[in-house]
């Protein structure tokens, strides 16, 4: 299998800093989605930044389909319409004077006509749930209404590959499972999907692969079920299993949940697992 997207040996440092990342590897599967988890500061902002050419690494590559990534202004443009970013702070994103204008942006920057555009920017808004907000001027919206209006701006873009960092910092609740089925329907149609986060509980529900992000490095990067269910590798990494795995270790050790099953990615698939157990060991 050839990663759509790639980083091989990355090392990074911004201009008198230590260095953000260091001999980082990377491989991210097509049609897959990708959590990076780590703590705060270990430079997943800084590696999504190279994933789509706006930094560029001190030393190593990145890869779009085993190709290097071209730096100049057309090779950056293909690069941003494969590989589109939802910065963490959607005020770093948002410049038009309208939701639906800002929207229209990539599409048009892509070349498609206004006509065109105005479909892609009407789909983008009914897909995040935020048509309503079309003709809003953007510095009337709350910071999750802003959010989603920097989500559909990718969206519409329709890229391979969408990055998004943090993407439910600054969600409620409803607002975060909203965007959680969003970015699970825009998988189930193909698009890959990579996202940064420090909350494993949302690495365990979206994720179908993992990387353990740590000072500026990747220390492993794996299937989801397998690492969010090993103790011992998360401990590397500062981290605990979900509460989820942990209930679920639990009672699999004491025989409540038959051994060997597909780790839970939520509370029904816990539960489902809890009453397929035997009843005399359940009892
Ligand atoms: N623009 C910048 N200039 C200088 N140093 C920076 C800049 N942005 C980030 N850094 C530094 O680079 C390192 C990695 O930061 P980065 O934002 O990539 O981490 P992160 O894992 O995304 O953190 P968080 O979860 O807090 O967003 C940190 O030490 C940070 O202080």
């Amino acid at each position: 299998m050839t990663a759509v997207l790639s980083a091989h040996d990355l090392h990074y440092a911004y201009p008198g800093e230590v260095s953000a990342l260091r001999q980082l590897s990377l491989d991210i599967a097509p049609g897959r989605k990708m959590a990076i988890l780590g703590p705060n500061g270990a430079g997943k902002s800084t590696l999504l930044l190279h994933l789509n050419g706006s930094l560029r690494p001190d030393r190593g590559e990145v890869r779009l389909a085993g190709q290097p990534g071209v730096y100049s202004r057309r090779g950056l443009v293909h690069w941003r319409s494969r590989v589109a970013l939802v910065l963490q702070d959607p005020d770093d994103q948002i410049f038009a004077a309208t939701v639906a204008e800002d929207v229209s942006f990539g599409p048009l920057n892509q070349g498609l006509s206004e006509a065109a555009a105005a479909l892609r920017v009407q789909a983008a808004l009914v897909a995040l749930g935020i048509e309503d907000l079309a003709t809003r001027s953007t510095h009337m919206l709350s910071g999750g209404q802003k959010k989603r209006v920097a989500i559909a701006g990718a969206v519409a873009m329709e890229p391979e590959i969408l990055l998004l960092d943090e993407p439910t910092a600054g969600l409620d609740r409803e607002g975060a499972d909203q965007l959680i089925a969003l970015l699970r329907r825009l998988g189930q149609r193909g698009m890959t999907l990579v996202f940064s986060t420090h909350d494993i509980e949302l690495a365990l529900a979206l994720a179908d692969d993992v990387a353990l992000f740590q000072n500026g490095t990747v220390l492993v990067q794996g299937e989801a079920g397998a690492l969010l269910s090993d103790p011992e590798l998360l401990a590397t990494a500062g981290l605990r299993p979900p509460v989820l795995i942990e209930l679920w270790l639990g009672a699999t050790k004491r025989g409540l949940c038959p051994p060997g099953t597909r780790t839970p990615q939520s509370a029904d698939d816990l539960l489902a697992l809890l009453s397929a157990a035997p009843l005399s060991v359940a009892g």
